[in-house]
């Protein structure tokens, strides 16, 4: 199954002089690149999340989860994969929730009012300040892989280009020794993800040469993955890996995931400085939300790549 030597790469971005323009800067971004084109994926260490917020967010979670279906079938959503997911006989261990703009307060309380109407401070504060901290971490990482690809230029434009979605997850342990899919391999669809997870591990990212790794993360670590819009906007120049979870064992494996995801209306082109002769131009431009429709079509779950079929050259 999961390969055992194999290890992706862990960057440190606890530093506190980790601002644009210093030396640690300049080396966490070449760091940041190398994983990028050769794993899209790679482990971070943020020690801005205290310790605190990083245990109450799985106590949340579990709050979360142990509603009754009826309370948790109340978050419903138009886009796909943003509303409860749960019940699926296609995963019968998984079971999700979206939470649209978390990091900003009038949002994460809207969300709260509807799974707990006389209120919920506790579970609003913990979720609201997760994301808004993450975030902080995401625009870092995007901000050098923007300088590196070397389009310092379209900064202001990426940098506003994205919402952020919050996406809690569970994954039932399946009760036994045999490992069961929690969750299909896939490729994300939008930006950068960032997944934190308890200690149940399960996670699985597939190299370039196609071996599983296992990814166990520790309680400092954060997991980063880019997904397939920004895979097209650097035109191919970073990966953007499948990966999967697999679950063995009778423990509950709780993850969250900060997903940056571009604007409906926004179209992704890639920078005209990305398409060269070696690097001819790989996909149409493409507006994320109508992409995600052809994706959650038939055809669109079928294809081995939904963005190459829907929008390649
Ligand atoms: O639970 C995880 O760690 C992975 C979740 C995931 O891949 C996703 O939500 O896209
Ligand atoms: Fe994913």
């Amino acid at each position: 199954m999961g390969s055992e030597n194999i290890k992706l790469p862990k960057i440190d971005f606890s530093h506190e002089d980790l601002k644009p323009d210093t030396l640690v800067w300049h080396q966490v971004k070449s760091q940041v690149h190398k994983a990028l084109v050769e794993y899209g994926c790679f482990e971070a260490s943020f020690d801005k999340i205290p310790i605190h917020l990083r245990k109450s967010i799985f106590e949340s979670l579990q709050e979360l989860f142990d509603l009754p279906l009826q309370t948790k079938l109340k978050n419903i959503s138009k886009k796909p994969f943003h509303g409860y997911v749960g019940q699926y006989p296609q995963v019968p261990l998984y079971e999700s929730m979206g939470i649209d703009d978390a990091n900003i307060p009038h949002k994460a309380e809207k969300f709260t009012q509807i799974l707990w109407p006389q209120g919920n401070p506790t579970f609003c504060n913990t979720i609201q300040s997760y994301s808004e901290q993450l975030a902080e971490l995401d625009q870092t990482i995007r901000r050098m892989i923007v300088e590196s690809l070397g389009v310092q230029n379209y900064m202001d434009e990426h940098m506003n280009s994205t919402n952020y979605l919050l996406r809690v997850m569970k994954y039932k342990g399946p009760q036994s020794s045999e490992t069961k899919v929690g969750l299909n391999a896939h490729t994300d669809k939008n930006i950068v993800t960032i997944l934190y997870q308890n200690e149940v591990s399960g996670l699985q990212v597939l190299t370039k040469d196609g071996q599983w790794i296992n990814v166990d993360p520790t309680p400092d670590t954060f997991t980063v993955m880019i997904g397939d819009s920004l895979y097209a906007w650097a035109n191919g120049r970073l990966h953007s890996p499948y990966h999967r979870v697999m679950m063995r064992g009778n423990e509950t494996r709780y993850s969250v995931g900060l997903f940056s995801i571009p604007k409906a209306g926004y179209t992704i082109k890639a920078p005209e400085e990305l398409v060269d002769e070696e690097h001819s131009l790989l996909f149409k431009p493409f507006d994320h939300v109508e992409f995600l429709d052809f994706y959650y079509t038939e055809e669109g779950q079928r294809c081995a790549s939904a963005l190459k079929t829907y929008c390649g050259v």
